[in-house]
């Protein structure tokens, strides 16, 4: 069995990517934001104050005849960028692109940070990240892909998310006719329930590759390309116009100006991010907010979104390993 369901940015700066996600019986239907960064599916719900939840579609489990209440369970979280959810669990009937998990833990969240209230986009998350990130307790639950995979034709999943237009999420297959080159594979580390690889090196444009070893995770839930400020700085030393903008917290240059590319090792191989994705988003008047940005206090680097856009990217439990493939 497979499952395949369709991804879209959210706003004009591919700042998040939307899924529809059925969940319960008759199917509600809530846009969630896929993360591979973290590993608890929670929604907006009946029980999130509604002054919180204006805006945002909920969850009602009591009008769904598969949920059940998991009685004393709880969970809270807290994201990188310091916004956080909280609430009680159930479990129901989650579909995702046409492939059902029943018995899914769905985190029904009691309250959320002003960033989600904001945020209308989504009304909660899918956690695609190993089961060890969850957060619910007593007792640890599973993701989706987790429950899924023993199911699924495959224990892979795949992201493809695109510059402004669809992309898609498939579960249980690799349709290789989303990439261009070659997927080459890299074992993953486990320890801190990411999907974390090491790159050996990186070039800027058409320069020679740098041996830097670089300690990142694959997070479709983070926006930007968090690296390093050694190849950070390299990067924009390239880029004419561009300056460290304290108010911004990050490198800007002049919109006009072309930027090169950024390439990142995956084992032998390597990707490359067009210039025109590091272009992320007009700040004010001409000038432009860089893609790649420093991880500085992260204490991990982040493959995000300008990075996977780049590539067909599989997440491959079965083998612990990730799959990095030129679009
Ligand atoms: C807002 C922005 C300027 C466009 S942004 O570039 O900051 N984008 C946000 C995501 C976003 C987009 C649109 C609207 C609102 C928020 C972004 O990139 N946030 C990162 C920033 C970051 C990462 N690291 C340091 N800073 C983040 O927290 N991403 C998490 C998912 C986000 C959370 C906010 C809502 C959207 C999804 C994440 O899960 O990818 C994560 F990996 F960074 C993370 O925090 N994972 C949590 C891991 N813990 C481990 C221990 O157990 C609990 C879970």
């Amino acid at each position: 069995q497979t499952g395949s369901a369709p991804n879209h940015p959210s706003d004009s700066e591919d700042d998040e990517y939307i899924t529809n996600v059925s969940i319960g019986t008759p199917a509600q239907v809530l846009p969630l934001d896929f993360d591979t960064g973290s590993s608890d599916l929670w929604v907006f719900s009946s029980e999130t104050p509604s002054s919180s939840a204006r805006g945002h579609t909920i969850y009602t489990p009591s009008k769904s005849s598969t949920s059940k209440k998991v009685s004393g369970a709880s969970w809270s979280i807290t994201y990188g960028d310091n916004s956080s959810s909280s609430g009680d669990v159930y479990t129901d009937t989650v579909s995702i692109g046409g492939f059902s998990v029943t018995g899914q833990a769905v985190e029904s969240a009691t309250k959320v940070s002003s960033q989600f209230v904001q945020d209308t986009s989504n009304s909660g998350l899918v956690g695609l990240a190993l089961d060890s990130g969850n957060t619910v307790k007593p007792t640890k639950q599973k993701t989706w892909f987790s429950n899924a995979s023993s199911h699924l034709a495959s224990p892979v999943f795949t992201a493809d998310l695109n510059h402004q237009a669809d992309g898609s999420y498939n579960f249980g297959f690799i349709d290789t006719s989303l990439a261009s080159g070659p997927i080459t594979y890299v074992p993953i580390s486990t320890g801190n329930g990411f999907w974390e690889f090491t790159s050996s090196s990186y070039a800027i444009g058409g320069g020679s590759s740098k041996k830097h070893s670089t300690d990142g995770i694959a997070d479709t839930g983070t926006t930007l390309l968090l690296l390093d400020d050694t190849i950070v700085d390299a990067y924009y030393n390239q880029v004419q116009s561009a300056q460290y903008d304290d108010s911004q917290e990050g490198y800007t240059f002049d919109c006009s100006e072309d930027l090169p590319s950024f390439s990142f090792a995956v084992g032998s191989s390597t990707i490359t991010v067009p210039g025109s994705l590091i272009n992320f988003a007009p700040v004010d008047g001409n000038t432009c907010f860089g893609g790649l940005q420093s991880d500085d206090g992260i204490g991990i680097s982040i493959f995000g979104d300008v990075a996977i856009k780049a590539a067909l990217v599989v997440f491959d439990l079965g083998n612990k390993r990730l799959g990095w493939a030129q679009k």
